[in-house]
């Protein structure tokens, strides 16, 4: 079944990789360029779709925006309605505001995949590592069969392990005797996530290896783009060299080589075990990660060999590591801008694990009284354990981090390139080629989510039926329709889970310099900013 491969080799960014182009290419990608540019489409030829006006001086829409998104889109709306061209990130783009966003979402001629290939060449990314008939839908099933329908059983694991983690990385400050400070939180945070992430998806052995963790981060480095925000600009010449990059250096190849290495022995061990147990007439005691769901199934995904199986799991591993980073970041400094939710958040978890433990003593006193053996189901000392079910009764907190989402998504996000002409319901053409981005303010200001849209107010959703990962047209971080994010419901499992621990480790959080607050409360995905820290332990 699996070829157990065996030629490691340490995988690079693709940034660093950059640098390793040779010279000779330089021919090539002239050519290249001058055939791209004569094709390169505009805005759609549907002429009825206005153009954003100016502003004196700019040449594009980028500083406009940038200096106040809300403001620039509400011109826009008023000015042009909800369909109309401006020129962001290097790109002539249509934006798509209201409903009509619904028709971008669900009709697979908008494709955001296509995006992505064209300005960051991520199908050549993965390409760069994968064997098997791969598409994009291989990713999107493998999470939800590996990874989403085991949520409940992977969330004690992820509490247990990032609670260790982030003992080991958040250290004391020598100023202050109560005070701990997390310098640059960002890289501190980005070590516990991918310590966590390798434990739960892999293998404690596999993810003790220095190196398996180093690729693990790595991946994630080079996926990070897929999300084209930001920073982003589009450049013709940056997508070639990434194509290059992935065509002569398999980047995706390498690092699964180190997770093939690190993997094999834990596999072999695994497979004896199996056998000895069959032997044996005893039933083995399967492991419960990602990695043995992916071998179980391997010829249902047809697989090649574990080379390849690595490669999907790189995928998802890097992807997972790359936002949960960002969002813990980010979630940190939500509680820091907004201290005084921290004890309703506390008392909220007390609340809960109170209850969940005084309902494991009554069914312990249950099975004394019917003179049955209390088994490991109630051993008192995961009385207070953040299960699954136990994070699913903390509202509060999941309304927070729905509303950490709402209130900080980028305005203008998500693109998708028409594969062919599309007509949207209000009669505008979009034609083929041409990039469209949905403007996200009108759903996320609408009055669908109550009052005070513009305010962060974390209790917004608390009994209002609409949970962190519930997508709707009032809430579009993750799309919606049969494209909507698969990735999104470990994604918020671990922005709980965190939060949960961090208040109850400590009672304040602060940015110690506040010039910096709101910043780090509008950074865009996969750029929080670098700000100190300082932790205040609850005892
Ligand atoms: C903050 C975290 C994340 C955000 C904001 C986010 C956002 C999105 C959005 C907006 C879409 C829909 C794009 C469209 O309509 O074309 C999407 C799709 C997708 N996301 Fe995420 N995502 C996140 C995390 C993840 C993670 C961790 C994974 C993988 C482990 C992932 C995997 C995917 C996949 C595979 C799709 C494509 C689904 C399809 O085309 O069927 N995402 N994501």
């Amino acid at each position: 079944m699996i070829g157990l491969l065996s030629s490691p080799a340490n995988g690079m960014p693709i940034g660093a990789m950059q640098a390793a182009i040779p010279f000779g290419l330089g021919l090539a990608s002239a050519a290249y360029m001058a055939t791209r540019a004569a094709s390169a489409p505009g805005f759609s030829t549907d002429k009825r779709i206005p153009i954003a006006s100016l502003r004196p001086g700019d040449s594009s829409h980028d500083d406009e925006y940038n200096e106040d998104p809300d403001a620039f889109l509400e011109r826009c709306e008023k000015e042009y309605g909800p369909v109309f061209n401006i020129y962001l990130l290097n790109m002539a783009l249509t934006v798509i505001s209201g409903p009509q966003a619904r028709e971008v979402f669900t009709n697979e001629s908008f494709s955001g995949n296509d995006v992505r290939e064209k300005h960051v060449r991520m199908r050549s990314y993965f390409n760069s590592g994968r064997k098997s008939n791969f598409n994009e839908i291989t990713i999107r099933t493998l999470i939800r069969e590996m990874v989403n329908r085991f949520i409940p059983t992977y969330t004690p694991k992820i509490a247990a392990q990032m609670n260790i983690d982030i003992d080991q990385e958040i250290v004391h400050c020598p100023a202050e005797k109560e005070a701990k400070l997390v310098v640059k939180p960002r890289l501190a945070l980005q070590k516990i996530i991918a310590n966590t992430m390798a434990h739960v998806l892999f293998d404690p052995e596999i993810a003790k290896d220095r190196k398996v963790i180093e690729t693990l981060i790595s991946a994630s480095a080079d996926l990070g783009p897929a999300f084209i925000n930001g920073n982003f600009r589009a450049s013709k010449w940056r997508a070639f060299v990434r194509w290059s990059n992935c065509k002569l250096l398999h980047p995706l190849r390498n690092h699964a080589q180190t997770l093939v290495e690190a993997s094999t022995p834990v596999i072999r061990e695994r497979r004896r075990l199996e056998a000895l147990a069959n032997e044996t007439g005893v039933e083995w005691e399967r492991p419960d990660d990602v990695l043995q769901h992916m071998v179980d199934d391997f010829d249902k995904y047809g697989f090649m060999d574990l080379e390849d199986l690595c490669a999907h799991l790189l995928i998802i591993a890097g992807m997972y590591v790359y936002t949960a980073t960002d969002i813990v970041t980010n979630m940190l400094y939500y509680l820091a801008a907004f201290p005084q939710y921290m004890d309703r958040l506390f008392q909220e978890q007390q609340q809960v694990l109170d209850t969940i433990q005084a309902e494991r003593e009554q069914a312990r006193q249950e099975r004394s009284r019917e003179g049955k053996p209390i088994g490991d189901d109630l051993d008192p000392a995961h009385d207070r354990d953040l299960t699954a079910a136990a994070i699913k009764k903390m509202i509060y907190m999941d309304s927070f981090v729905r509303e950490v989402f709402r209130f900080r998504t980028e305005r203008l996000g998500i693109m998708h390139l028409a594969l062919e002409d599309v007509t949207l319901s209000s009669g505008i053409m979009i034609s083929k080629g041409s990039t469209v981005i949905i403007n996200t303010r009108p759903a996320h200001q609408s009055s669908e989510n109550g009052e005070d849209v513009t305010e962060f107010r974390p209790w917004r959703f608390v009994g209002k039926n609409k949970a962190a990962t519930k997508v709707g047209m009032d809430y579009l971080p993750f799309g919606i329709g049969s494209r909507s994010c698969p990735g999104r419901f470990m994604n918020i499992q671990e922005a709980k889970v965190f939060g949960e621990l961090m208040i109850s480790k400590y009672s304040k959080i602060e940015i110690p310099d506040p010039s910096k607050t709101k910043m780090a409360l509008y950074a865009r995905l996969g750029e929080a900013i670098d700000t100190n820290l300082k932790l205040t332990s609850r005892d």
